[in-house]
Protein backbone atom coordinates (compact mmCIF):
# COMPACT_ATOMS: atom_id res chain seq x y z
CA UNK A 1 0.00 0.00 0.00
CA UNK A 2 1.31 3.67 -0.84
CA UNK A 3 0.54 5.13 2.58
CA UNK A 4 2.86 2.68 4.11
CA UNK A 5 5.32 5.88 3.82
CA UNK A 6 3.67 8.00 5.70
CA UNK A 7 5.08 6.88 9.12
CA UNK A 8 8.43 6.33 8.15
CA UNK A 9 8.46 10.21 6.57
CA UNK A 10 6.91 10.84 9.94
CA UNK A 11 9.45 9.24 11.91
CA UNK A 12 12.54 11.27 9.87
CA UNK A 13 10.88 14.78 11.04
CA UNK A 14 11.50 13.87 14.78
CA UNK A 15 14.21 15.65 15.72
CA UNK A 16 16.98 12.65 17.06
CA UNK A 17 17.64 13.69 20.52
CA UNK A 18 13.60 13.68 20.68
CA UNK A 19 13.42 10.16 19.03
CA UNK A 20 16.08 8.58 20.79
CA UNK A 21 14.05 9.65 24.47
CA UNK A 22 11.06 8.68 22.76
CA UNK A 23 12.35 4.93 22.43
CA UNK A 24 14.21 4.48 25.67
CA UNK A 25 10.89 5.29 27.88
CA UNK A 26 8.53 3.36 25.54
CA UNK A 27 10.61 0.56 26.75
CA UNK A 28 9.09 0.82 30.12
CA UNK A 29 6.65 -1.08 31.84
CA UNK A 30 3.58 0.71 33.85
CA UNK A 31 5.16 1.62 37.07
CA UNK A 32 8.69 1.42 35.90
CA UNK A 33 11.21 4.44 36.04
CA UNK A 34 14.47 4.56 33.89
CA UNK A 35 16.95 5.35 36.54
CA UNK A 36 20.90 6.64 35.82
CA UNK A 37 21.77 6.20 39.32
CA UNK A 38 20.93 6.01 43.16
CA UNK A 39 23.69 6.86 45.83
CA UNK A 40 24.15 9.43 48.52
CA UNK A 41 26.80 12.82 48.45
CA UNK A 42 26.46 15.58 49.73
CA UNK A 43 23.91 18.16 48.51
CA UNK A 44 26.30 20.46 46.24
CA UNK A 45 23.81 23.20 44.85
CA UNK A 46 20.68 25.04 45.73
CA UNK A 47 20.23 26.19 49.43
CA UNK A 48 20.25 22.75 51.20
CA UNK A 49 24.33 22.94 49.75
CA UNK A 50 26.35 21.11 52.19
CA UNK A 51 23.45 18.88 53.73
CA UNK A 52 23.63 14.59 53.35
CA UNK A 53 21.17 13.99 50.50
CA UNK A 54 20.06 10.77 48.35
CA UNK A 55 19.99 11.60 45.09
CA UNK A 56 17.99 9.74 42.64
CA UNK A 57 19.35 10.53 38.96
CA UNK A 58 16.45 9.70 35.75
CA UNK A 59 17.88 8.71 32.64
CA UNK A 60 16.74 10.71 29.70
CA UNK A 61 16.64 14.42 28.84
CA UNK A 62 15.20 16.40 25.84
CA UNK A 63 17.64 19.21 25.72
CA UNK A 64 21.23 19.05 25.46
CA UNK A 65 22.54 22.48 26.95
CA UNK A 66 25.91 23.26 25.77
CA UNK A 67 28.02 23.16 29.57
CA UNK A 68 26.10 19.79 30.71
CA UNK A 69 27.80 18.16 32.62
CA UNK A 70 25.79 15.03 32.79
CA UNK A 71 25.49 13.75 29.23
CA UNK A 72 25.97 10.06 30.29
CA UNK A 73 22.68 10.11 32.09
CA UNK A 74 21.15 10.73 28.40
CA UNK A 75 21.23 7.23 27.29
CA UNK A 76 22.34 5.14 30.07
CA UNK A 77 19.92 3.81 32.29
CA UNK A 78 18.24 0.53 34.16
CA UNK A 79 14.27 0.33 34.65
CA UNK A 80 13.14 -0.58 38.53
CA UNK A 81 9.95 -0.44 39.52
CA UNK A 82 8.73 2.69 42.05
CA UNK A 83 8.58 0.68 45.23
CA UNK A 84 12.34 -0.20 44.46
CA UNK A 85 13.20 2.90 44.05
CA UNK A 86 11.48 4.23 47.38
CA UNK A 87 13.29 1.22 49.36
CA UNK A 88 16.72 1.97 48.00
CA UNK A 89 15.92 5.66 48.97
CA UNK A 90 14.94 4.68 52.73
CA UNK A 91 17.90 2.44 53.11
CA UNK A 92 19.86 5.02 53.71
CA UNK A 93 18.00 6.37 56.19
CA UNK A 94 18.96 10.16 54.84
CA UNK A 95 15.86 12.57 55.38
CA UNK A 96 16.92 14.59 52.63
CA UNK A 97 16.19 13.29 48.86
CA UNK A 98 16.84 14.77 45.20
CA UNK A 99 15.19 14.07 42.17
CA UNK A 100 17.81 15.02 39.16
CA UNK A 101 18.41 13.90 35.80
CA UNK A 102 18.41 13.69 33.21
CA UNK A 103 15.14 15.25 33.09
CA UNK A 104 12.70 14.15 35.82
CA UNK A 105 9.67 14.89 34.73
CA UNK A 106 10.00 13.52 31.20
CA UNK A 107 8.70 10.14 33.59
CA UNK A 108 5.15 10.03 34.41
CA UNK A 109 6.15 7.57 37.52
CA UNK A 110 8.29 10.28 38.85
CA UNK A 111 4.78 11.88 40.43
CA UNK A 112 3.78 9.59 42.29
CA UNK A 113 7.52 8.76 43.73
CA UNK A 114 7.87 12.24 44.97
CA UNK A 115 4.59 11.74 46.42
CA UNK A 116 5.46 8.89 48.66
CA UNK A 117 8.94 9.58 49.65
CA UNK A 118 7.23 12.60 51.15
CA UNK A 119 4.42 10.82 52.94
CA UNK A 120 7.82 8.79 54.34
CA UNK A 121 9.19 11.92 55.61
CA UNK A 122 11.73 13.07 53.52
CA UNK A 123 12.53 16.48 52.70
CA UNK A 124 12.16 16.15 48.59
CA UNK A 125 14.26 18.35 46.51
CA UNK A 126 13.07 18.46 42.78
CA UNK A 127 15.77 19.56 39.94
CA UNK A 128 13.94 20.49 37.01
CA UNK A 129 15.20 22.32 33.19
CA UNK A 130 12.41 24.78 33.49
CA UNK A 131 11.44 22.97 30.08
CA UNK A 132 8.46 21.48 31.52
CA UNK A 133 5.17 22.12 33.72
CA UNK A 134 5.47 22.00 37.23
CA UNK A 135 2.00 22.11 38.08
CA UNK A 136 1.19 18.44 38.95
CA UNK A 137 4.33 18.15 41.58
CA UNK A 138 3.46 17.84 44.75
CA UNK A 139 3.28 21.09 46.78
CA UNK A 140 5.79 19.36 49.41
CA UNK A 141 8.38 19.21 46.89
CA UNK A 142 11.19 21.98 47.00
CA UNK A 143 11.59 23.09 43.32
CA UNK A 144 14.71 23.85 42.06
CA UNK A 145 14.02 25.02 38.13
CA UNK A 146 16.53 26.44 36.19
CA UNK A 147 16.21 29.20 33.77
CA UNK A 148 18.15 28.20 30.70
CA UNK A 149 20.59 31.38 29.34
CA UNK A 150 21.01 31.87 26.07
CA UNK A 151 24.52 30.31 26.21
CA UNK A 152 23.14 26.95 27.26
CA UNK A 153 21.38 27.02 23.85
CA UNK A 154 18.34 26.14 25.19
CA UNK A 155 17.02 29.35 26.10
CA UNK A 156 14.03 28.86 23.64
CA UNK A 157 12.56 25.89 25.82
CA UNK A 158 11.94 28.11 29.23
CA UNK A 159 8.34 26.94 29.62
CA UNK A 160 7.05 31.06 31.13
CA UNK A 161 4.18 29.84 32.75
CA UNK A 162 6.13 28.22 35.34
CA UNK A 163 6.51 31.28 37.16
CA UNK A 164 2.82 31.49 37.79
CA UNK A 165 3.02 28.29 39.59
CA UNK A 166 6.50 28.01 41.79
CA UNK A 167 5.91 28.58 45.11
CA UNK A 168 8.20 31.35 47.27
CA UNK A 169 10.29 28.47 48.81
CA UNK A 170 11.04 26.85 45.29
CA UNK A 171 14.75 28.08 43.67
CA UNK A 172 14.82 29.97 40.73
CA UNK A 173 18.72 29.06 39.09
CA UNK A 174 20.90 30.94 36.49
CA UNK A 175 23.78 28.92 35.00
CA UNK A 176 25.64 31.49 33.63
CA UNK A 177 28.23 30.91 30.72
CA UNK A 178 29.43 34.09 29.65
CA UNK A 179 29.24 37.95 30.14
CA UNK A 180 25.97 37.87 27.97
CA UNK A 181 24.21 35.22 29.77
CA UNK A 182 25.09 37.57 33.08
CA UNK A 183 22.90 40.28 31.73
CA UNK A 184 20.11 38.22 30.16
CA UNK A 185 20.14 36.83 33.73
CA UNK A 186 19.90 39.77 35.57
CA UNK A 187 17.05 41.28 32.95
CA UNK A 188 15.00 38.31 33.83
CA UNK A 189 15.13 39.09 36.77
CA UNK A 190 14.00 42.21 37.08
CA UNK A 191 11.63 42.20 34.22
CA UNK A 192 10.00 39.44 36.15
CA UNK A 193 10.75 40.69 39.92
CA UNK A 194 12.19 37.03 40.63
CA UNK A 195 14.33 38.33 43.61
CA UNK A 196 10.62 38.89 45.37
CA UNK A 197 8.95 35.97 44.26
CA UNK A 198 11.34 33.10 44.75
CA UNK A 199 14.74 32.41 45.86
CA UNK A 200 17.13 33.38 43.40
CA UNK A 201 20.84 31.58 42.65
CA UNK A 202 23.11 32.19 39.88
CA UNK A 203 26.12 29.83 39.69
CA UNK A 204 29.24 29.75 36.77
CA UNK A 205 28.38 27.70 34.13
CA UNK A 206 31.64 25.22 35.49
CA UNK A 207 35.01 26.09 33.35
CA UNK A 208 33.06 28.61 31.08
CA UNK A 209 33.66 31.33 33.50
CA UNK A 210 35.36 31.85 36.61
CA UNK A 211 33.61 32.38 40.03
CA UNK A 212 35.08 35.88 40.29
CA UNK A 213 33.79 36.95 37.07
CA UNK A 214 30.13 36.11 38.39
CA UNK A 215 30.73 37.58 41.95
CA UNK A 216 31.79 40.71 39.97
CA UNK A 217 28.91 40.87 38.13
CA UNK A 218 26.58 40.01 40.71
CA UNK A 219 27.87 42.77 43.05
CA UNK A 220 28.09 45.67 40.12
CA UNK A 221 24.38 44.64 39.28
CA UNK A 222 23.30 45.92 43.27
CA UNK A 223 20.64 43.40 43.02
CA UNK A 224 20.25 41.84 47.21
CA UNK A 225 18.78 38.62 47.27
CA UNK A 226 20.57 36.99 44.44
CA UNK A 227 22.54 33.87 45.79
CA UNK A 228 26.00 32.60 44.42
CA UNK A 229 26.45 29.27 44.26
CA UNK A 230 29.50 26.84 43.31
CA UNK A 231 28.40 23.27 42.28
CA UNK A 232 30.64 22.03 46.18
CA UNK A 233 31.28 18.00 44.99
CA UNK A 234 33.63 19.60 42.08
CA UNK A 235 35.63 21.13 44.60
CA UNK A 236 35.74 18.41 47.00
CA UNK A 237 36.50 15.49 44.19
CA UNK A 238 37.68 15.73 41.04
CA UNK A 239 35.53 17.76 38.95
CA UNK A 240 34.59 15.13 36.13
CA UNK A 241 34.34 12.44 39.24
CA UNK A 242 30.83 10.35 38.55
CA UNK A 243 28.06 9.56 41.43
CA UNK A 244 29.00 12.45 43.83
C1 LIG B 1 22.42 17.82 35.22
S1 LIG B 1 21.01 18.86 35.54
C2 LIG B 1 19.69 17.67 35.74
C3 LIG B 1 18.35 18.28 36.04
C4 LIG B 1 17.70 19.09 34.91
N1 LIG B 1 17.87 18.51 33.64
C5 LIG B 1 18.21 20.52 34.93
O1 LIG B 1 18.86 20.93 33.96
O2 LIG B 1 17.96 21.18 35.94
C6 LIG B 1 21.26 19.35 37.24
C7 LIG B 1 21.80 20.73 37.46
O3 LIG B 1 23.18 20.76 37.08
C8 LIG B 1 23.44 22.00 36.45
N2 LIG B 1 24.61 21.88 35.63
C9 LIG B 1 24.85 20.96 34.66
N3 LIG B 1 26.04 21.16 34.08
C10 LIG B 1 26.60 22.21 34.72
C11 LIG B 1 27.84 22.92 34.57
N4 LIG B 1 28.74 22.56 33.66
N5 LIG B 1 28.07 23.95 35.42
C12 LIG B 1 27.16 24.33 36.33
N6 LIG B 1 25.98 23.72 36.51
C13 LIG B 1 25.69 22.68 35.70
C14 LIG B 1 22.17 22.23 35.67
O4 LIG B 1 22.06 23.58 35.25
C15 LIG B 1 21.11 21.84 36.65
O5 LIG B 1 20.80 22.91 37.49
N1 LIG C 1 26.71 16.47 45.05
C1 LIG C 1 25.87 16.83 44.09
N2 LIG C 1 24.94 17.76 44.34
C2 LIG C 1 24.05 18.03 43.35
N3 LIG C 1 23.00 18.87 43.41
C3 LIG C 1 22.34 18.82 42.22
C4 LIG C 1 22.96 17.90 41.41
C5 LIG C 1 22.43 17.49 40.09
O1 LIG C 1 23.12 16.91 39.29
O2 LIG C 1 21.24 17.74 39.88
C6 LIG C 1 24.06 17.42 42.11
C7 LIG C 1 25.11 16.47 41.83
O3 LIG C 1 25.28 15.94 40.73
N4 LIG C 1 25.95 16.20 42.87
S1 LIG D 1 18.48 20.05 30.87
FE1 LIG D 1 19.78 19.33 32.55
S2 LIG D 1 20.36 17.20 32.04
FE2 LIG D 1 19.44 18.13 30.22
S3 LIG D 1 21.19 18.83 29.04
FE3 LIG D 1 20.53 20.57 30.30
S4 LIG D 1 21.71 20.43 32.22
FE4 LIG D 1 21.92 18.47 31.14
MG1 LIG E 1 25.16 17.20 38.90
Amino acid sequence: MGDRKIPRLAMAEIPPAVEHRVRLLRQLQPGELLIHEIYRSIQGESTFAGLPCVFVRLAVCDLRCTWCDTPHAFTQGQPLRREQVVRQVLDYHCPLVEITGGEPLLQQEVYPLMRELADAGCTVLLETSGAHDVSAVDSRVHIIMDLKCPDSGECERNYWPNLEVLKPTDQIKFVVASRRDWEWAEQTIREHGLEERFQCLVSPAFGRVTPLEVVTWLLESGLQQVRFQLQLHKYVWEPTTRGV
